[in-house]
């Protein structure tokens, strides 16, 4: 049985190792080639995920030159594959070549079998983790909670309690820091909703001045005030069947707070200057990254309003606290400004990707959607540079940890620093670091740290 067993290539002249590692492989289905031929061969036949490669590839056995041609067009027909080069004792220079070019590791001959085995066990491990990368961000385009993406646990968990709520009446009210993704949560919410065929209208209680926010919200009639040329419906009108957001409604004066529950409570308008009372059926969403309930015990926020409000509260995490998210959605942006800007082929240096994790974003998705457009615009050739970013000497921001905590994140961020310096080389990033190998690969598990550049 080999079909359940993931595919491994050997691409080795000499038929006694061949053998040899053929044998010592069995946990794998291994498929052999001997020469570059047919090595690519067996490649687009079994689109193998790992591949071994002695470089001394006939006609060239004692260089490199047929194997480091053979690793490029292996690359150039499928990007993903990881290549782990066999070398000689004396050909290190070679291997570091054939890191240059795109291969994921070497080792040194003679093989000892525990250690390449290993090496090729978390060769697979990494080819599946940045396929399910690959497939998640291929599968947001479609999900209904289209524009979020993140692989955090904690928003998938917010995710899922959209997808809970949205069919009830339900009021929600959505908390988080600014440029969290509020309102995309709030249209998403919407979409999942009975009423997704009727309007979303979205009002910022925060950037309209006070005397016009009455009119914007409710409407009004012709002669209301100066200016008034004609009847206007306003915006929880306009959202008739359909769902209301309040954004920065912690920014609600206190007259119009009280107007609002009162159509929360009797679910009717009256425009301004008018006396009619209007029925309007609407979901009611808000957002705020204020904390309303102090501001209901300061007297500042109603708090019949706020329990009116917050029948189901959801709260997003700001972004510093998403695993793994700072860097899946720096290549979403960058995919769809390279897109737009039409720069097809460009990718992050391991310096900026280090940065992109490393950086607090205090303006959160927001600020990292702007600091990527401007990154693919300023960026020369097919790389986005660290400084392309535009973001040194923003300082960590310090935070209350324990001890458990700190070592966490020291090793953490020593691992992917040391994985930038050497661009990925497994063997001297471990030996940056002073430990082995099998431990690097251990730690890296651990971290979610992934072992080549993207
Ligand atoms: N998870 C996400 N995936 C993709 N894009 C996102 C995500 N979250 C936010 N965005 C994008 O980030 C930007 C900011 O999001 P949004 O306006 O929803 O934030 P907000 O929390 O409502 O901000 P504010 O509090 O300042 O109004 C938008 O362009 C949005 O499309």
């Amino acid at each position: 049985m080999t079909q359940n067993k993931p595919k491994l290539l050997i691409i080795e002249d000499d038929p006694g190792l061949q053998k040899q590692l053929r044998w010592s492989f069995d946990a794998y289905d291994v498929v052999v080639a001997g020469d570059r031929e047919a090595a690519l061969a067996q490649l687009r036949r079994h689109e193998p995920a790992v591949v071994t490669m002695d470089l001394g590839l006939p006609p060239d056995p004692d260089g490199a030159t047929e194997g480091l041609a053979t690793l490029q067009q292996i690359l150039a027909l499928a990007p993903d594959t990881k290549v782990i080069v066999l070398t000689g004792n004396q050909d290190r220079s070679h291997a570091v070549k054939a890191i240059a070019l795109g291969a994921y590791d070497f080792h040194q001959k003679p093989s000892e079998p525990e250690i390449l085995s290993l090496v090729i066990q978390r060769a697979f491990f990494l080819h599946a983790l940045q396929q399910e990368n690959r497939r998640m961000l291929q599968s947001q385009a479609e999900s209904p909670l289209a524009g979020i993406i993140s692989r955090d646990a904690g928003m998938q968990k917010v995710c899922r309690n959209i997808e809970k709520v949205a069919p009830t009446s339900a009021s929600v009210m959505v908390l988080g820091e600014s440029g969290t993704g509020k309102e995309v949560l709030a249209r998403a919410l919407h979409q999942l909703s009975p009423r997704a065929s009727q309007r979303f209208m979205a009002i910022n209680c925060a950037a309209i001045p006070e005397n016009l926010l009455e009119s914007e919200l409710f409407g009004y009639e012709k002669g209301a005030f100066t200016g008034a040329v004609k009847q206007t419906k306003g915006k929880v009108e306009l959202a008739h069947g359909g769902t209301f957001f309040l954004d920065e409604v912690g920014d609600l004066p206190m007259a119009l707070q009280a107007k609002l529950l009162r159509f929360l409570q009797e679910r009717v308008i009256e425009r301004v200057g008018g006396h009619e009372e209007i029925p309007v059926d609407v979901r009611i969403v808000c957002a705020t990254h204020q904390n309303l309930k102090q501001l209901a015990t300061t007297g500042r926020f109603r708090e019949d309003l706020y329990y009116r409000l917050s029948e189901i509260v959801v709260t997003i995490p700001p972004l510093r606290e998403r695993l793994g998210d700072a860097v899946l959605l720096a290549q979403h942006f960058k995919n769809k400004f390279a897109t737009q800007e039409g720069r097809g082929n460009l990718h992050f240096s391991q310096e900026a990707l280090v940065q992109i994790e490393t950086h607090p974003w205090p303006g959160n998705v927001r600020e990292m959607e702007n600091c990527i457009k401007r990154a693919v615009i300023m960026a020369d050739g097919s790389q986005i540079l660290a400084e392309d970013l535009g973001l040194s000497g923003v300082p960590l921001e310090e935070e209350p940890l324990n001890l458990r905590q700190v070592r966490e994140e020291a090793e953490y961020k020593a691992i992917v620093k040391a994985l930038a310096r050497v661009e990925g080389n497994i063997v001297k990033a471990s030996e940056l670091l002073g430990i082995s190998r099998p431990t690097l690969y251990d730690l890296m598990e651990r971290h979610a740290i992934k072992g080549s550049s993207s």
